[in-house]
């Protein structure tokens, strides 16, 4: 067994509306690996990260994140993960600094490290001057960028980011793909959706491709090229 494992899924399955969603599904990632999670619209990506969380409930299986098992040690678990969901998910009552604190507080990120990241990310971004304004007098791409820079904030191991690049600008984008290879650098494991393929084959090591909620494919990200022509967004 690989001694870096961070993520662990042993035969989870996934119901909905009593429709099987998720099929036995089997996979790892290691430590400081940038996974893209591809396949058709609907084949089941949000699902399994839903799953992953713990806020979608599995019918079988075995989830463990950094050795703590979903099941068990669900307190201590949660707090292993962060997730950048594909629709901006603000507060309504909350200025962009709140929102920071807020998840600066909740995975103890120490004070002077939070103070350096704001400031870092703010400019990476280009959310000057935005800190003390509401969701309500953001744009869409704003609200975006205020949500990816909370859970960039924290220093949780695994990192799940669903659709980052639509919507965001040019500059945006880039400098997220920047912070996404940084952060593996420095250990977190990433967990990747996107239909921008040629955008996550450029700094992703590998992919899994999930078709009608079981895995059809999975290697490295240079094998995706090969299989690409059974795979269409
Ligand atoms: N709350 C729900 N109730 C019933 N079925 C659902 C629910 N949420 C998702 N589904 C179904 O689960 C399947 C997988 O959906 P999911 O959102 O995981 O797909 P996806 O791969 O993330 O798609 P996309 O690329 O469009 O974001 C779809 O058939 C969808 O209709």
């Amino acid at each position: 067994m690989e001694s870096n494992r961070l993520l662990e899924v042993e035969n989870v399955e996934v119901s909905l509306n009593n429709k099987k969603i998720i099929r036995p599904l089997h996979f790892t990632l290691a430590q400081g690996e940038i996974c893209a999670f591809v396949g058709h619209n609907g084949a089941g990506k949000t699902v399994v990260m839903k799953t992953i969380m713990g806020i979608q409930e599995k019918d079988q299986g075995e989830i463990k994140l950094n050795s703590l098992n979903i099941d068990t040690d669900y307190l201590h678990y949660k707090s292993q993960y962060s997730y950048i969901p594909e629709e901006p998910l603000l507060f309504t009552e909350l200025t962009v600094l709140q929102h920071f604190q807020l998840y600066g507080t909740s995975y103890n990120v120490p004070e002077h490290a939070f103070k350096e990241r704001v400031d870092y990310y703010v400019n990476g971004f280009e959310l000057n001057g935005k800190l003390h304004e509401f969701p309500e007098g953001l744009s869409k791409g704003m609200r975006q960028k205020v949500n990816i820079i909370s859970n960039l904030l924290t220093d949780a191991p695994l990192l799940m980011v669903d659709e980052p690049f639509i919507g965001l600008d040019d500059n945006s984008a880039c400098f997220l793909e920047k912070e996404i290879k940084r952060k593996s650098q420095q250990g977190t494991t990433i967990l990747i959706t996107s239909h921008v393929i040629e955008r996550v084959k450029k700094f992703c090591d590998s992919y899994i491709m999930l078709k009608n909620g079981e895995i059809a494919s999975q290697g490295r990200i240079e094998n995706l090229r090969q299989i690409e022509r059974r795979f269409s967004t």
